[in-house]
């Protein structure tokens, strides 16, 4: 590996601005001249203020206009001291006469192709930033600019174009290019341009550089401009563009084009440019010596790497011979894109997004996203691979970026373990790196290999092989499954349904959401964010020799029953230092379902499971239901046992997309999932969460019918659920009134006596048919849940929490009834709003219910059960495995990202309107 030269060494910069004459110099401007053989970090840092106060920082002019009639300033679109100290600054940094600062780097272009008059000529490269590419695409179209693009990496191609009777008026140059890392020789073509075409202008995008490791205008370039959303900047925080003109004309012919315009960048954006500014170059050494390491790392792997600091770059000499660094972005070629698709999935430090040079180390698949805009067409013209991953280094340290990527490509199959390879200590490892960085990266290098073939299946193997699976033959996914279920609320009957008792409950429009997607490294792991749950078993690990024998895997019935042995077989596999209980649970009821579904060892697909829910997790709106539906559908789904919608095989955009058989299929298994959850759960929850709607419930006990009734006149109630935010435990909350039934029979049994009248008559007046009259109706509901809540009391499920609840909405001038739901000791309360009820008493009861420090939700009720994505998404090809999402950043037409990773970054709030941008649902 070379070592670069760093870029302190660099040659002094352009000193025009400080040629003052020696007499009677201000202290400012002493100060300036000696600053001239000062280093670029120094001058970065060194911010020449003039503020009344000696202000050490620039001050914030955050003002539209200036009072009188001779000042410096009068209106901030043509300049203000803000903005014009950062233009000072950066004058400094470019070497330049003049700099502008603008609001973004793709303005600097709109500005600076103004200068070119339809009818000329611009000669563009043909590896350029998509959103350069799409701005001269319009010029052609709509400005009747002749745009043309050639490869800037060789002086000879602009040669036919420039010369007498030519119009070319400006050559627009990136180096190095973005994302293929070319390079084009500054210098050389300058010089080309000046000699055929004198009056046509060399530009150049240095954004991929920034002025600490290239200046253009020293190369003989007229107009610099940079995006300084990237390194001048550095935290992704603000967008800028920054235009550096050496020719006092043509830096005034695009000073009137700014004013005229008004696109100056904005005070408190120049103020926050100027901050990023100061520790530029301690930022960009470090990025630079990361990237300098993973480039090696991946060329070293054998990957096509692009990466100017690498000896084998083709225009290596020409880069170093204009620039002080290679950056901090590479790119590299795996060959396949449904694999680079599932590395760029994998990867947890490296972020998923466009733009680059910020703290911040990112990763994308730039033909998805930041050129996009480029059609496939021409991507494929010039020689853009689909597969191509386009690495942009932070500051972070650079063992864990190495580390997460490392994970990534095994984890996606583009590396398998290097069997003859001898591994060296960790402690080892560490002294090699804090010695010698490069050798460190090279014996990292060493323990893995490529594959041989690109082709799937011998990845597959291969990967198996590596993990010393020798030729197992394992079940794979083919792409994405994409579920969702809601959570429910209990109007009447919880705790007594558990013992037979009919219960009546509705479905809430908030839903866990669930994306399984396939791996090929023979894993199984489980991410649930919510819970701080990643977790990751190779599936050989597993208690494979536990499973029960009636298990075959041929079935397509539910078992009724969990089997300890097992379970505890699991139970031990899950570490359970400082995680939280619900994390441990959420573990265990997926890893049951997974082994007792695949039923055995060869059947068990490598894949990840990652759910997310709006639901408040165990606060008895059924979280966990909605959690086992998904969980249960996905793995069912997985293993063909019912019907995906997603194929066409049941689904009409007409007709119900899952079938009734499919519906109690999805209902059993995820019945089993609870009981690993709360042990005796009654069946409520998770027939809910399964078929949506409202139901009146009865759980078959001790030989007693049991049956389930769709209730139609639920919709029109509203109710209001408020979180107490106590947590509490369903398993030991219905193992309590177990216990107090066994201790107090007829107590507890005729409150059950009471309960199951209350759901009868619920269940008459909310079945549809009643004919009751809509006042009756809701002053028998309202006494009703007045009742079971003092049922629930007697049960000793209560806690003070809600009882302030029940309090607080029941006196004057709210007179509602308040009962908890669920299983109690915190969790929710729920509240009839009748429909009378003013809007205004119920936003002071919203502020009131706040105040005491809960969190209210009015949400609809009666929305639909399991949901399957039915597009794309979940059908043919691993390589579909992305969604495309609109994005409003001007970079790209559409940002695609892994599913698992935009349902992982969605958050709670934005987890529903990412769903609805996935496609079309069928919903049981
Ligand atoms: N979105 C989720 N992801 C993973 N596990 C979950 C999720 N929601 C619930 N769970 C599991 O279910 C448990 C909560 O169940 P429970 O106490 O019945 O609450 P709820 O009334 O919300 O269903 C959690 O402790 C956790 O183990
Ligand atoms: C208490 C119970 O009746 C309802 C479940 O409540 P929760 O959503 O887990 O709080 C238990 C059950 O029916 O399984």
């Amino acid at each position: 590996m070379t070592t670069p030269p760093t870029p302190s060494d660099s040659a002094s910069l352009a000193t025009s601005i400080f040629s003052l004459p020696q007499k009677g110099r201000t202290e400012a401007e002493q100060r300036l001249a000696r600053s001239a053989n000062w280093r670029f970090s120094t001058l970065c840092a060194a911010v020449d203020t003039k503020d009344q106060y000696g202000a050490s920082s620039t001050p914030i002019y955050q003002t539209a206009t200036f009072k009188g009639m001779d000042g410096q300033y009068d209106y901030t679109r043509s300049g203000n001291p803000t903005r014009g100290g950062l233009e000072s600054h950066l004058a400094r940094l470019y070497g330049a006469t003049q700099t502008f600062a603008l609001s973004t780097g793709m303005t600097c272009l709109d500005m600076i192709l103004r200068l070119v008059k339809p009818g000329e000529t611009i000669l563009a490269g043909d590896d350029l930033y998509g959103g350069t590419n799409r701005l001269l695409t319009y010029l052609g179209t709509h400005g009747g600019i002749d745009v043309r693009h050639v490869d800037t990496t060789r002086v000879e191609e602009l040669l036919p174009h420039l010369g007498p009777g030519n119009k070319v008026k400006a050559v627009l140059l990136e180096s190095p290019t973005n994302p293929l890392l070319k390079i084009a020789d500054i210098r050389n073509i300058s010089k080309a341009v000046k000699a055929g075409s004198p009056a046509a202008l060399v530009i150049v995008d240095n954004t991929m550089m920034s002025p600490y490791l290239q200046r253009p205008l020293e190369l003989g370039a007229d107009i610099v401009y940079d995006s300084a959303t990237k390194y001048l900047s550095g935290h992704h925080d603000l967008m800028a563009g920054i235009i550096a003109v050496a020719d006092p004309d043509i830096a005034k012919s695009i000073a009137y084009l700014i004013n005229s315009v008004g696109s100056g960048l904005a005070p408190f954006d120049s103020f926050l440019l100027l901050r990023g500014i100061k520790t530029m170059s301690i930022r960009m050494d470090r990025q630079l010596l990361t990237a300098q390491l993973v480039a090696t790392y991946l060329d070293e792997l054998g990957f096509l790497t692009h990466y100017p600091g690498l000896k084998r770059h083709p225009k290596y000499d020409i880069h170093w011979s204009q620039a002080s660094g290679a950056g901090a972005v590479l790119s590299f070629v795996t060959g396949d894109k449904a694999m680079s698709e599932r590395i760029v999935g994998g990867t947890r430090l490296w972020g998923i997004s466009v733009s680059f040079g910020a703290v911040n180390s990112l990763i994308s698949m730039p033909c998805l996203m930041s050129h996009a805009s480029i059609s496939a067409a021409v991507r494929a013209e010039r020689g853009l691979p689909e597969n191509l991953i386009r690495l942009c280094c932070g500051i972070e340290d650079p063992r864990d970026l190495i580390d997460d990527l490392e994970h990534a490509l095994l984890a996606a199959g583009a590396i398998v373990p290097d069997h003859s390879y001898e591994a060296v200590s960790r402690h080892a490892s560490e002294e090699i790196y804090n010695h010698d960085p490069d050798a460190w990266i090279l014996e990292r290098a060493r323990a893995y290999t490529r594959p041989k073939g690109t082709d799937m299946e011998k990845l597959v193997k291969g990967v198996q092989a590596g993990l010393g699976l020798g030729d197992v033959e394992r079940k794979t996914i083919k792409s994405d499954i994409v579920v969702s279920a809601p959570g429910k609320v209990i109007l009447f009957g919880e705790h007594a349904v558990v013992h037979g008792v009919s219960a009546v409950a509705t479905s809430v429009d908030l839903r866990c959401f669930g994306v399984l997607s396939p791996r090929s490294d023979s894993k199984v792991a489980l991410e649930v964010p919510d819970l701080n749950v990643e977790a990751e078993w190779d599936i050989s690990a597993l208690p494979w020799n536990l499973l029960p024998v009636h298990i075959d895997g041929s079935r397509r019935v539910a078992d009724k029953e969990l089997d300890p042995p097992l379970l505890a077989a699991i139970e031990s596999l899950i570490t359970s230092n400082d995680v939280a209980n619900p994390a441990i649970g959420s573990q265990l009821a997926f890893l049951y379902l997974y082994m007792v579904i695949s039923a055995k060892e060869s059947n068990a697909p490598s894949g990840t499971f990652t759910a997310s829910s709006n639901l408040p997790i165990g606060a008895g709106l059924g979280s966990s239901a909605a959690y086992s539906t998904c969980i249960a559908s996905a793995l069912l789904l997985a293993h063909n046992h019912i019907d995906n919608p997603a194929l066409g095989e049941s689904f009409s955009s007409s007709g119900p997309g899952i079938s009734p058989g499919d519906t109690d299929l999805i209902d059993g298994w995820a019945f089993l999932s609870e009981k690993v959850l709360h042990g005796n759960p009654s069946g409520i929850d998770n027939a809910v969460s399964v078929r949506g709607g409202a139901v009146s419930f009865t759980r078959s006990v001790g030989g007693r019918k049991g049956g389930l009734e769709t209730l139609n006149g639920f919709s029109s109630v509203r109710l209001l659920l408020t979180d107490t935010h106590v947590p509490r435990d369903t398993k030991s909350l219905v193992a309590g009134v177990a216990a107090k039934r066994l201790a107090e029979p007829a107590l507890v049994d005729s409150t059950f006596d009471s309960i199951q009248s209350i759901s009868d008559e619920a269940r008459g007046l909310l079945g549809g048919q009643s004919h009751v009259g809509r006042d009756r109706l809701v002053h028998r509901l309202s006494a009703m849940i007045t009742e079971n809540h003092q049922h629930l009391v007697t049960l000793g499920v209560s806690h003070p929490s809600l009882e302030m609840i029940v309090s607080a909405t029941s006196a004057e001038p709210f007179n509602l009834s308040t009962k908890l739901t669920g299983a109690g000791g915190g969790g929710c309360a729920v509240t009839l709003i009748p429909d009378d009820f003013p809007d205004t008493e119920l936003d002071s009861l919203l502020s009131t219910l706040r105040n005491m420090g809960f969190t209210p939700h009015l949400t609809s009720l009666g929305v639909p059960g399991l949901g399957i994505l039915s597009s794309s998404g979940s059908s043919a090809s691993p390589s579909q495995s992305t969604d495309v999402l609109p994005t409003d950043e001007g970079n790209n037409d559409g940002m695609v990202v892994p599913k698992r990773a935009a349902l992982r970054e969605a958050g709670r709030d934005g987890l529903a309107s990412w769903a609805r941008g996935l496609g079309p649902w069928s919903y049981t």
